[in-house]
């Protein structure tokens, strides 16, 4: 189906590869010009050009979530060349492993600089880019259902992503005033580059096989299948649109059945 502009302006980040790419090729599709930004210059290049690049309302833009200024940067370069910014996505994510016993502080913070700072900045940045434009907006975040119940080997990640809701939820209600939403999606188990790295890892920590750390994430999903991460950007693009717009404050669950709510 032919696209056609809707007229609003979105930025993705963590956009160059993985869920972040598969939503602003969503959001693309939906008719919003779309910032793919992410620490990726080129990957982010690279789906920029996909979806035909400037001309058809799609740039890249270098951002590093972890660094305040980085972010809002990012966000007035999207104002200035696509004319307007009505939505968020904070996606870029890490998720090293972390066994309890070898937790340091170095470890925290570095998880935490990115995963839960980035998604402060990003909030910062929107809420001052929509106020300017004069209008309310959208920010969406990425949990996951590792942010609804604890996941092994991965403590520091499953305590970013809980943060990130909890911050969210406060978020909404501070910002509701100023007509902007404030949600979260939780992934499942999505086939990316990280997902892999993280199976490939917990394994590895354990002693155990590739197999086994597959196993301690994929077993008990009721679908009986991992996610594509088009599913993911199907649930973004209904939070990132109209009909979503009296849901503000919630963490969507986007898991095949892992976690009941
Ligand atoms: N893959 C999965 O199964 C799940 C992923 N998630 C979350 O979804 C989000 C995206 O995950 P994936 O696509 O799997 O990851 P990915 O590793 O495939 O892609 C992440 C992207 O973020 C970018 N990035 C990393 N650090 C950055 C930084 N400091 N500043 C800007 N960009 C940065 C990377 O360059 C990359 O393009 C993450 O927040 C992750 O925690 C949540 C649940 C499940
Ligand atoms: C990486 C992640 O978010 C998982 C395992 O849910």
């Amino acid at each position: 189906m032919a696209r056609t502009e809707n007229g609003k302006v979105a930025l993705v980040t963590g956009g160059g590869q993985g869920i972040g790419q598969a939503i602003a090729e969503r959001l693309h599709a939906d008719g919003f010009r779309v910032a793919i930004a992410d620490l990726n210059l080129e990957t982010a290049g690279a789906v920029a050009e996909s979806l035909g690049g400037k001309d058809a309302g799609a740039i890249a833009v270098h951002v590093n979530v972890s660094e305040r200024d980085s972010v809002f940067a990012a966000v007035e370069q999207t104002v200035a060349e696509l004319r307007g910014f009505d939505v968020i996505v904070n996606n870029a994510g890490i998720a090293p492993t972390s066994p309890i016993e070898e937790i340091t502080q170095e470890s925290i913070a570095k998880i935490f600089s990115i995963n839960f700072n980035g998604v402060v900045w990003g909030i910062q940045a929107a809420t001052k880019a929509f106020k300017d434009l004069g209008h309310g907006g959208k920010i969406i975040s990425a949990a996951s259902q590792a942010g609804h119940v604890g996941n092994p080997g991965i403590a520091l990640y499953s305590a970013t992503k809980f943060a990130i809701r909890g911050l969210s939820q406060t978020a909404a209600k501070d910002l509701a005033q100023f007509g902007i939403t404030v949600n979260t999606f939780a992934p499942g188990i999505v086939k990316t580059p990280l997902m892999e790295e993280l199976a490939k890892k917990v394994a590895a920590d354990a002693g155990k096989s590739e197999e086994w750390g597959w196993e301690q994430f994929t077993k008990g999903i009721a679908l009986d299948r991992l996610s594509e991460a088009s599913e993911v950007a199907g649930v973004v693009s209904f939070l990132s649109g109209p009909d979503s717009n009296y849901i503000t404050g919630q963490s969507i669950l986007v898991d095949g059945g892992m976690v009941f709510n």
